[in-house]
């Protein structure tokens, strides 16, 4: 066999063009702010994309890139003033933060109705207690995707690879709130391929490039690769080894163009959802 690719370019971007649609018929233009501090290179790429496709679904967004040094009170005040700002619908503080801020802190400080990255602790708490909130991107843009292929969740046998609060958690909380039957694995699991195997959903989640083995995948599984690890070649793989992986999944998520474009366009659509709440339809 082998699998269907699920391809989450084609994905993120049906989904962008319904919410420039849906923001077309709105009397303004929801507002983002994306802070950056400091110079760490993968957000520069990130932060570009996300940019460009805000830019292009008739958001108003803008990006403040403060310098390396500044210090987390002043990053508090940035926080406090887009709290306080009326065209501001969204806040992203882009991870990871220079070391001598404490990303607890801020996370914290951002007001509930406008974590877009669904990180704030009410929200996290919300989606844990199974109340509407804010939800973090990357999962949510896991949920469409597995959505968007056709696979069926209620009664599923679900592993998520990875328990980070950005990512792991969060997925497998979706994935319950979705009737799955979900394990978390972590680097404390004891039988990492037993588990794998099990799995009628796989989500990698780890930051290991190709850790998860192609044998370690069930025959007809869904797998869906969230890891994004830069090869010293320059090469980008995932947290699974996508050759061998496709050899016995029914479909896969390719990276690049997998899990990452879905993040950017589940950005949007939290960012339109914050200003509708906020401002109305
Ligand atoms: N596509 C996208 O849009 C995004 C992609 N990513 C990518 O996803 C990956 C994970 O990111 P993130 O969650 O932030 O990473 P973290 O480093 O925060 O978390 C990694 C998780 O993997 C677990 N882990 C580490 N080693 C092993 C192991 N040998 N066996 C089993 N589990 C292990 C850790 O376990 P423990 O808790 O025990 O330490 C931890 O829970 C990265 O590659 C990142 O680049 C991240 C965000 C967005
Ligand atoms: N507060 C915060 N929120 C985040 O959501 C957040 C963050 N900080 N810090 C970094 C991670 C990582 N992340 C990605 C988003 C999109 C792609 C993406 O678009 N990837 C494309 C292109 C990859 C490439 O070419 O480099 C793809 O996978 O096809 C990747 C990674 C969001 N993150």
């Amino acid at each position: 066999m082998t699998a269907r690719l699920i391809d989450g370019k084609a994905v993120a971007a049906d989904l962008r063009r319904a919410i420039a649609a849906r923001v077309a018929t709105l009397g303004y233009r929801p507002g983002l702010r994306v802070v950056r501090v400091g110079e760490d290179p993968a957000s520069g790429v990130y932060v570009r994309n996300k940019d460009k496709a805000a830019q292009e679904a008739g958001f108003d967004s803008a990006t403040l890139h403060l310098p390396e040094a500044t210090t987390e009170a002043e990053l508090l005040a940035v926080v406090a003033r887009l709290n306080a700002d009326p065209a501001v619908d969204g806040i992203l503080v882009q991870l990871p933060l220079p070391r001598h801020i404490r990303a607890e802190a801020v996370i914290s400080a951002v007001a509930p109705e406008k974590d877009v990255d669904g990180f704030h602790p009410l929200n996290a708490g919300r989606l844990a207690s199974g109340e509407p909130g804010l939800v973090p991107c990357t999962p949510k843009g896991v949920m469409h995707l597995l959505r968007a292929a056709g696979c069926s969740l209620p009664g599923a046998r679900a592993l998520v690879v990875g328990r980070s609060t950005i990512v792991g958690r969060p997925m497998a909380q979706l994935l319950l709130a979705a009737d799955c039957t979900v394990t978390i694995a972590h680097s404390r699991t004891r039988d990492l391929a037993a588990e794998c195997r099990r799995a009628e959903i796989l989500v990698a989640a780890v930051g290991r490039p190709e850790m998860v083995r192609g044998d370690w995948v069930a025959e007809g599984a869904t797998v869906i690769d969230v890891g994004i690890n830069r090869l010293e070649s320059g090469r980008l793989v995932g947290d699974v080894e996508f050759e061998a992986a496709c050899r016995r999944a029914e479909a896969i998520t390719p990276v690049p163009g997998g899990v990452g474009p879905m993040t950017i366009a589940c950005l949007l659509e939290n960012t339109l959802d914050a200003a509708i709440a906020r401002r109305g339809a």
